[in-house]
């Protein structure tokens, strides 16, 4: 292991890009409620200003990824696709297996330049996850209590005021609604089974109606729907820890353009036309599996600087009175504040590991993990 492999891996180097990170992240929240009142007086010039905060937060993220530990992405798909990538609104309909699947959409995300303005039908727990989830009311973000019922009229409402966005989207959409464990997968078979549908190996059976629900809210709005699946070499599974400790991945993401129009508008139909996506990604995966690749042919776009120069700024801007700070608190010998501040640190420690802990497969919602009653009709 080199020596900055090493120096990766120290606990300094988290606690700084953690401070950063938590810091802006809380400025960022702050600056967004004092554009509140921009919404009433120039709302379009409130999303744009949003759009540019949001990136300030998620970009970090990305820079994690791609800068500090290096994880390199590469992208299949077909050239005359690539062309229109970020240059339209799209939904994103991509496999929910890693850790990581978001934050390597984040990516693509950031080097077609659509990184502050994605969006994504999130379950309604993550809007409480301080700095992201507190941003993402900023950004219109579609929340979900994944219940039908409820979401049927609140994720149709919400989609609508996307109609007159004025930034290129990207609307990412797990259709499978939770992460894959194997108990899961074995209830999600079970109601496959029952419903008279083949079985997937790789992928949880698609919840059909929130798919449903926004194709037919954003037709007139997105052009296409990408088809993406991804996929990590060597079978590795990383997390968000790993990132941290600056270790290296390598992820393949294999991405289809399908045209709005190609997609039923009948409910029952557009359901059916799900299934048969997650059929064929089953298949496509299976081809990974085999042959460690995906069909097609390789457009990978290369990072960009500007998550790096991003993290940069805000360290810069934070660390230095940081230093100040300490070098105060240690010259002043005042226990009280000292207790104060370790007090302090402990509680933003513990904050941090708590919304990495959101990203945890292990620590995952019990959604999809109960045995349905089935009647076969
Ligand atoms: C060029 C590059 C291209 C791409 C780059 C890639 C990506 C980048 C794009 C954008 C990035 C943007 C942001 C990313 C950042 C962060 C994102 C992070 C995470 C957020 C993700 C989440 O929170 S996922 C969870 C929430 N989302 C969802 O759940 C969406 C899917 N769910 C649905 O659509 C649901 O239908 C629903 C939520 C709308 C409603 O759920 P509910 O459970 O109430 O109802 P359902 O109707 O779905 O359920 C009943 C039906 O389901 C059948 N059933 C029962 N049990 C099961 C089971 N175990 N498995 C499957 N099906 C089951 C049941 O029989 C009912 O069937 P019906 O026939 O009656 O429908
Ligand atoms: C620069 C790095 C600093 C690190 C700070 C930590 C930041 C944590 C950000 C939390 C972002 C949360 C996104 C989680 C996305 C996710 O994957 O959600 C899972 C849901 O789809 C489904 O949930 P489930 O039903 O439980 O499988």
């Amino acid at each position: 292991m080199g020596l900055w492999q090493v120096l990766k891996s120290q606990f300094l180097c988290h606690l700084i890009i953690c401070y950063v990170f938590l810091v802006s992240g809380l400025i960022i929240n702050v600056v967004q409620i004092c554009t509140l009142p921009l919404w009433l007086l120039n709302k379009q010039l409130a999303r744009r200003i949003n759009v540019r905060l949001g990136y300030c937060v998620s970009s970090q993220m990305v820079a994690a990824l791609e800068w500090w530990s290096g994880t390199e992405c590469t992208l299949y798909t077909e050239p005359e696709s690539y062309q229109l990538y970020g240059k339209e609104n799209a939904i994103v309909v991509l496999n929910h297996r890693f850790e990581l699947d978001f934050l390597c959409g984040w990516t693509f995300c950031e080097r077609f330049g659509v990184l502050g303005s994605s969006k994504v039908l999130a379950k309604k727990e993550l809007s409480y996850v301080p700095i992201i989830g507190w941003m993402w009311y900023f950004l219109e973000i579609v929340f979900c209590k994944r219940k039908w019922e409820e979401d049927r009229r609140t994720v149709a409402e919400s989609l609508q005021n996307l109609h007159d966005y004025p930034e290129n989207f990207w609307f990412l959409l797990f259709c499978e609604g939770t992460r894959f464990t194997p108990k899961k997968h074995q209830i999600s078979m079970q109601v496959a089974e029952s419903k008279g549908l083949p079985k997937l190996k790789y992928h949880l059976l698609p919840r059909t109606k929130g798919f449903w629900v926004t194709v037919q809210n954003l037709r007139g709005t997105a052009a296409a729907v990408y088809d993406s699946s991804l996929n990590f070499r060597n079978n590795q599974t990383p997390t968000l820890r790993d990132i941290l400790n600056g270790k290296k991945y390598h992820a393949d993401l294999y991405v289809r353009r399908i045209p709005l129009e190609a997609i039923p508008e009948d409910e029952a139909e557009c359901a059916a036309w799900l299934h048969k996506l997650y059929q064929e990604k089953d298949s496509f995966q299976e081809h990974y599996t085999q042959t460690g690749r995906f069909p097609g042919p390789i457009v990978t776009p290369p990072r960009r600087p500007w998550p790096l120069i991003n993290w940069l700024f805000w360290a810069c801007l934070l660390l230095y009175p940081l230093g100040l700070f300490l070098a105060q608190l240690i010259s002043s010998g005042s226990t009280l504040t000292i207790v104060a501040s370790v007090v302090l640190c402990s509680a933003a420690s513990f904050g941090v590991r708590w919304m990495i802990g959101q990203t945890e497969i292990n620590r995952g919602s019990s959604y999809g993990n109960k045995e349905v009653p089935l009647n076969n009709n």
